[in-house]
């Protein structure tokens, strides 16, 4: 089973291990704020994911969502474990071509691709679009013809279901910036629009109920609604979708009280629903494809930090602070995420105080955590923050002109810096010294 926040792994010095290497080693040679990965944990929640499909007997495809965690290294092992790659913009697409990543296994996601991003991902000879809306079926039409060529598409369809998470990571429901309604003609338009233009082969359909989903029901009741239209633009156009991709969104464990469902359950869900759907309707079964980041990379990353400063106000809260925080971790401060966390130096002591962890940045909302039980802490002491593979890195920022921290992956008792740290001649380099 997959290795929970509850059941890291220490030595007998009493610190924390990533792989097999000491969490405390890795924040001495690399220096905090750092993000390790165990990339043994990145290959196991991929090759679950397969697995799962491999026992359905269906074809399929399960391309990672690059937004969770992209870099060259990630990539690289993205393509290792055989799977494909879900992109959102030029630069995801460009560390894609710089990774070497095999561009036909590459679907490009995005309510507003630019015309540029459209031709270049043409050019590189991706395998498929997931469009978005009109605009985009434009763009890409007039590109196409302007290079002469053709490509494979998904249309996003918004359902018009919602899974139970926070408002701004749920994006199935009507009220969405993404994609084409269902019940409002949208989608059958684009259905039909696409299935009139030559250089557009429209492969399928696509949908993404949200992020950090702890159910199934919903994926059911979206293929359900999905198929009740297919039936119908089969009936009317011919239409027949030889894929049908079911998106991402598959919950982690950040905290004890999580408890996200193992990989089958998800894969199995969607392929016994559109197995169902597909033969009620008399259609031939697609293949299918999912696009999961989160339950990739999510728990398979940990950001080290040092301890700094304490501020202890009685009866109110006991604050320590760390020397990152929401620029390398804007989830608590954006959604309200909560995380869980120890001192790496000293996993085994008995936790004796509650405190709360702050970052250093200058906003008082730049909060870590605000309640969390730690042996006394001392500064020095190198607090190990869970499960921020996934939207940590990849959501980083240089506010306070904070340099972007390293990432090192470690497999076994190999360890190896796959993005260096930002210094601050990085933070100046676009800069210009004013001449007017
Ligand atoms: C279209 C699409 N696919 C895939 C994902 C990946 O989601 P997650 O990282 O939660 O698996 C997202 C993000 O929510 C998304 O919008
Ligand atoms: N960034 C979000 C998820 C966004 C999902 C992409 N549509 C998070 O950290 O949870």
């Amino acid at each position: 089973m997959f290795m929970s926040v509850m059941t890291k792994k220490r030595n007998e010095q009493g610190h924390l291990m990533i792989g097999d290497i000491d969490a405390v080693r890795l924040a001495e040679q690399y220096q905090t704020p750092m993000f390790a990965y165990d990339v043994n944990a990145i290959r196991n929640k991929a090759r679950a994911f397969k697995r799962a499909f491999e026992q359905t007997g269906i074809d399929y495809q399960v391309a990672y969502a690059s937004k969770a965690f992209s870099c060259i290294a990630m990539v690289q092992l993205v393509h290792e474990e055989g799977l494909s790659l879900d992109v959102v913009s030029g630069g995801e697409l460009y560390t894609a071509i710089q990774a070497g990543f095999p561009m036909e296994n590459v679907h490009f996601n995005g309510n507003n691709k630019s015309r540029q991003e459209i031709r270049e991902a043409l050019q590189a000879g991706i395998g498929c679009f997931v469009v978005d809306n009109f605009h985009e079926l434009e763009l890409l039409e007039e590109e196409c013809e302007r290079l002469q060529t053709q490509t494979n598409i998904l249309l996003r369809i918004t359902p018009g279901v919602e899974g139970t998470t926070h408002s701004y990571i749920s994006t199935g429901g009507e009220d969405s910036k993404f994609g084409f309604d269902l019940f409002n003609g949208q989608a059958e338009a684009a259905v039909e629009q696409s299935l009139a233009v030559s250089s557009i082969q429209l492969q399928g359909l696509h949908f993404h109920i949200g992020s950090q989903l702890f159910e199934t029901s919903v994926l059911t009741k979206a293929i359900a609604t999905l198929y009740r239209h297919i039936e119908h633009w089969h009936t009317l156009h011919g239409f027949i979708p030889e894929v049908i991709n079911a998106g991402g969104g598959f919950g982690i464990s950040y905290t004890r009280y999580d408890e996200p469902l193992e990989p089958e359950a998800f894969v199995e869900t969607i392929v016994h629903s559109i197995r169902e759907e597909s033969g009620r309707c008399h259609l031939p079964l697609p293949e299918v494809w999912i696009e999961p980041g989160r339950s990739i990379v999510g728990e398979a990353g940990t950001t080290l930090y040092t301890i700094g400063s304490q501020k202890e106000i009685e009866h109110v809260r006991h604050y320590v602070s760390v020397d990152g925080g929401m620029t390398d971790n804007i989830r608590p401060a954006l959604y309200g995420a909560r995380y869980e966390a120890e001192l790496a130096n000293r996993v085994t002591q008995q936790n004796e105080k509650m405190y709360a962890v702050a970052g250093k940045a200058c906003e008082s909302g730049d909060m870590l955590i605000y309640d969390l039980p730690l042996p006394t802490v001392k500064s020095g002491d190198i607090l190990a923050v869970f499960s921020t593979g996934a939207y940590g890195y990849a959501m980083a920022s240089n506010y306070n002109r904070l340099p972007r921290p390293p990432v090192v992956f470690v497999e076994n008792d190999e360890h190896q810096l796959v993005v260096e740290s930002e210094n601050y001649a990085d933070l100046v380099r676009n800069d210009r010294p004013l001449t007017m």
